[in-house]
């Protein structure tokens, strides 16, 4: 499992392929990122349950210093983004992939939970156990949240076997995210109107020890292939791409 996390947003000008590419946003479910979800689709009905591919492991995505999203991983970082680029790379290898976002799954498996600490926590451990689930049908699980907590984040980890929960922290400055906020969340989260925000009232705990980091540096920000090329070369350096 890759688990993306962080909250926040990156201020780099967007990938060209992102803008005129066949991603089509939806508000619902799974199928925010269609070009993704039919891809995997696709891949399912010629390779679905091919034996090979039950050692692939679980990514969990983006939590964004958001996605996790995070440090300040907080919404908006750019976690979504990278799960669908990632998704797409992995694709291009021969691999099933799945990508779990927090903002579809609580409109429908999740619905019934808030933002309290508390529902965070399960929030997490339902998409934790899902992704198990995948990942015992061979299928790369990408999970992108913001999960603040640490001690969630680990106990995900603990839900899987040893080496298959690859934490992705996306470090990306909450005053980025923020600039950005397409969604206008900071502004209603600033002006009140929106309590137990992370990264404005509510806590975000980076990571002590991840797998990956992806940092911004001052004011360049990776493209979302180019991470997507760094989680993956990890997965080929540690052997998880083997068939
Ligand atoms: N209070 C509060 N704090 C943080 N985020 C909030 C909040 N209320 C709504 N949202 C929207 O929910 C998205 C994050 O959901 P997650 O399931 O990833 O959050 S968590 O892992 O349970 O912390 C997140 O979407 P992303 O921008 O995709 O991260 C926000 O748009
Ligand atoms: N690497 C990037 N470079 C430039 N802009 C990005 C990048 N990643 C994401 N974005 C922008 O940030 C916005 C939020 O990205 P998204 O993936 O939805 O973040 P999150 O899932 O963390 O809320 C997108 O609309 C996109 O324009």
């Amino acid at each position: 499992m890759v688990a993306v996390h962080g909250a926040r947003h990156f201020a780099c000008s967007y990938l060209p392929e992102f803008e005129s590419g066949p991603l089509v946003p939806c508000k619902l479910g799974f199928a925010k990122f269609s070009i993704g979800n039919n891809a995997v689709n696709n891949l399912g009905l010629c390779r679905g349950g091919d034996a090979r591919l039950r050692s692939s492991r679980i990514i969990k995505a983006m939590e964004e210093s958001a996605a996790f999203l995070t440090k300040d991983c907080v919404s908006i970082s750019g976690k979504s983004t990278l799960a669908c680029a990632l998704s797409r790379g992995l694709h291009s290898r021969g691999k099933l992939t799945y990508i779990l976002d927090g903002d579809n799954v609580r409109h429908g498996l999740n619905r019934d939970l808030s933002f309290k600490a508390e529902d965070r926590a399960e929030n997490i451990r339902r998409i934790g156990e899902v992704a198990k689930l995948f990942a015992d049908s061979g299928v790369i699980c990408i999970a992108s949240l913001i999960s603040p907590y640490r001690k969630d984040r680990d106990g995900c980890r603990a839900l899987l076997p040893d080496g298959d929960f690859i934490e992705v922290f996306m470090d990306v400055p909450l005053q980025v995210c923020e600039a950005r906020d397409p969604k206008g969340l900071y502004k209603l989260a600033r002006a009140g109107k929106i309590k137990g925000f992370t990264g404005v009232d509510d806590p975000y705990e980076p990571p002590l020890n991840c797998e990956i980091v992806l940092k911004q540096m001052g004011d360049d920000c990776p493209s979302p292939c180019d991470m997507a090329e760094t989680v993956i070369s990890y997965l080929e350096e540690k052997g998880y791409l083997q068939a």
